[in-house]
Formats: C-alpha cells, sequence, structure tokens
C-alpha cells in the first residue's frame, strides 16, 4: 500500500516514522510520501488560500495548488480521501475496506475547507471519499488523518504482528470489545473474574460474549439492531 499526504504541516506527519507504522514502512509494507502544499504555489508569499465568494469569515483554500499538488500524486486507481466534519462517518469498516486499496491520497484542509471545484474535479477522474473521524470539528484535516492512517495502516496484512488480535477488538463484529485482565489475580483487592482463571474456554467465551453485549447496551445502544437481532449476537 502507498499514502500521499498533501498538507500545509507536512513536520506533523514526522511521527509516522516511529510506531507500528514505523515498522510497517520499514519493511516496505506501507510507503508515505508527505507533500508541502506551499511546494505548489507561484507567488512569493507562498499564498494558498484566499477570502470566500459570497463573503463570511475565514479563509478559503485556493484550488489551484491543490489542482498542481494532487495532479502530481493522484492516479485512476487512487482513492482521493478530504477529511472533512461534513464527510460521511469514518468507521470500523471503512478502515477495512480502504485497507485492501493499493493507494490511497490524503488532502490535508485548512482554514474553512478546501474550494469544493477541487472535490469536484477530481470525482471525474478517481475515487473521492469525504470522510469524518466523529462529530466534532478540528482545526485541519492532519489528525483526522493521522487517525485514519492508523486505523487503516494496522489491518494492513503484516503489519501487526498477531493477527488474531485484530478480530476480537471494539467494532470488528459489531459490538465493543469485552473488558481485559492480567496478573495479578488480585489487585488493590480487586479481583480479576473468577471464570477467567477457570480454564473452561467455553465459559470464558460465554462470559466474554455477555460482556460485550453489556458493554454495548450501556455505551453504545446506537450499534445495536432490533431486540430480535441482540440475541443473535
Ligand atoms: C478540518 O477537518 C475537520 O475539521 C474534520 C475532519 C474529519 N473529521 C472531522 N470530524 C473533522
Amino acid at each position: 500500500m502507498r499514502l500521499d499526504i498533501v498538507t500545509i504541516f507536512p513536520a506533523f506527519f514526522g511521527v509516522l516514522d516511529v510506531s507500528l507504522l514505523g515498522k510497517a514502512r520499514a519493511s516496505g509494507l506501507i510507503e508515505v510520501g508527505v507533500h508541502d502544499l506551499r511546494d505548489f504555489t507561484h507567488d512569493r508569499h507562498r499564498t494558498v488560500d484566499d477570502t470566500p465568494y459570497g463573503g463570511g469569515a475565514g479563509m478559503v483554500m485556493k484550488p489551484e495548488p491543490w489542482g498542481e499538488a494532487l495532479d502530481s500524486v493522484v492516479t485512476p486507481s487512487s482513492v482521493l480521501i478530504v477529511p472533512s466534519p461534513a464527510g460521511h462517518p469514518f468507521t470500523q469498516a471503512t478502515a477495512r475496506e480502504l485497507a485492501t486499496r493499493e493507494h490511497l491520497v490524503f488532502a490535508c484542509g485548512r482554514y474553512e475547507g478546501i474550494d469544493q471545484r477541487v472535490v469536484e474535479h477530481y470525482s471525474e477522474r478517481t475515487e473521492v471519499r469525504q470522510l469524518s473521524v466523529g462529530d466534532y470539528v478540528l482545526n485541519g484535516g492532519e489528525v483526522a488523518t493521522m487517525a485514519m492512517i492508523e486505523a487503516i495502516g494496522r489491518l494492513v496484512p503484516g503489519v501487526v504482528g498477531n493477527p488474531e488480535s485484530l478480530t476480537e477488538e471494539s467494532h470488528e463484529d459489531g459490538l465493543l470489545e469485552y473488558p481485559s485482565y492480567t496478573k495479578p489475580p488480585v489487585w488493590r483487592d480487586l479481583a480479576v473474574p473468577e471464570v477467567l482463571l477457570s480454564g473452561n474456554h467455553g465459559a470464558i467465551a460465554a462470559w466474554r460474549h455477555e460482556q460485550q453485549l453489556a458493554r454495548t447496551r450501556a455505551v453504545r445502544p446506537d450499534l445495536l439492531g432490533t431486540a430480535d437481532s441482540i440475541e443473535e449476537r
């Protein structure tokens, strides 16, 4: 998989050289290119924004630099991802799907966003996905892009050492994950649930599934379908 990121803060993505993704890059599983949008400007001030047509507060990112920057990385088989609070929800299912793609390009907008014609133009040439990481606003797409890259990157085969650890996580099966415990068996008078020490794998699996259902009902009832589908889970 190759990732290309266009941003006015390229240094922000230096962290991709460490952590899990650092190893994925070193092993060649994931190639990452970070591009400074200002390198695609031609004026002395390296201008990337201007006032909005129709008035209003803030500034809008100009289409010309974005056109030159994206032309340098986007191909017909790319997925152009534009992080936006107005985007479709980015979920674990989205991450799973994008982890199967060969080339992802992230366009990190700032200010009041990118001139809409950029999305319009590239939608004619490649797959464009406007994606939101939650119902809140950030100052720029960089943090959202980092979150999406981590969620996607860890699902790329070979990136996470033990693929088993990916199957029992929150949202993988539509439920929140069960609580986890490790040694010591008692800590500050708090004991690990007996069933987990029983060695009875059937009882442990049943307890964990019940914990998933209880947690999901309590914290994220929106993830549960109709009543009958809950029992099927
Ligand atoms: C500027 O980008 C955002 O504010 C943003 C991007 C993706 N998801 C969000 N919830 C916000």
